[in-house]
């Protein structure tokens, strides 16, 4: 990855400044020649690294969990089909502006990440001044954990927690927010840079899995087995194993692309 980053840059300022469309790299590597000191290689390097880790697996395992949720949940995935049909129909691939017209496709990501938050405990944040929280006296450079996980799947919160039921997102704009009850991305200036990205990567790849093919579990009657492994970003103890086949009104359009 560092090599890849490398070649970026060095290819960047061997160019004439000039680029057809500016990426981030592209940005600070103008912002270098003011402030060399602060925009150095390395730590335009060290972003670009913190941003491919942060964004790749938690992206992945969310669309991996929602493909889990919606083969133990077939009326779920009919529903979702059923709507993109609607709203984009089989003449063409769904792209990133049809996501707006897809509620209950949105539905379903939120109520993924309630479940299966690929930030259970949040990161570690350090109080930088003595506060209170919750009338608890926090001095100064304590760490401070939030357990995301128990908040979203709180009883005293939430109907029937434990049930994937994204119809409880659906009448809501952008889901709810009131009361930290929901926050997979966390919240206040240090919340989640790439939540707008997120949704629209797993939006539009759950999207085109559920519009172009029929799903069904390996097993048949067996239920996709939903046990949570051990790691940063929530990940399945197995990797999702399912059966897939193109729908048939889609043969055409993907034998084009292909
Ligand atoms: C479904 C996908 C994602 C989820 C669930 C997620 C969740 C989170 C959470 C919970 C935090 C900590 C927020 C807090 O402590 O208040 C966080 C931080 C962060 N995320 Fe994401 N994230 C996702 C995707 C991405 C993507 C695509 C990127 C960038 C391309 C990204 C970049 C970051 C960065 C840089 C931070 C640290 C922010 C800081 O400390 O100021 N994340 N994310």
């Amino acid at each position: 990855m560092e090599t890849r980053i490398d070649s970026n840059i060095s290819d960047e300022n061997e160019g004439d400044g000039v680029s057809k469309k500016m990426t981030m790299i592209d940005v600070l590597l103008l912002l270098q020649p003011n402030e060399p000191d602060y925009y150095t290689d390395k730590m335009i390097q060290g972003l670009m690294g913190v941003l491919l880790s942060a964004g790749t697996d938690t992206s992945a395992g969310t669309t991996e969990w929602a493909m889990s949720l919606l083969l133990n949940n077939p009326q779920v995935l009919k529903k979702a089909q059923a709507e993109i049909d609607i709203q984009v129909g089989q003449e063409r691939l769904m792209n990133e502006s049809d996501l707006a017209k897809l509620p209950y496709l949105h539905a379903i990501i939120v109520e993924t990440l309630r479940l299966y938050p690929a930030g259970p405990l949040l990161v570690p944040h350090e109080s930088s001044a003595d506060c209170v929280i919750g009338g608890y006296h926090i001095p100064r450079g304590t760490m401070l954990l939030v357990n995301l996980w128990a908040i979203q799947n709180d009883p005293k919160l939430w109907d029937e927690p434990n049930k994937f039921k994204p119809e409880r997102f659906e009448e809501i704009e952008g889901g709810n927010r009131d009361g930290f009850m929901l926050m997979p991305f966390g919240t206040g200036r240090r919340g989640c840079p790439g939540e707008g990205l997120a949704m629209r990567v797993v939006g539009l790849a759950l999207g085109s899995l559920i519009q172009c093919f029929e799903w069904d579990r390996m097993n048949g009657e067996e239920m996709v087995d939903m046990t949570e492994g051990t790691g940063l970003a929530l990940p399945r103890t197995h990797p999702l194993e399912a059966s897939c086949r193109t729908r048939a009104n889609m043969l055409n359009l993907l034998a084009q692309i292909i």
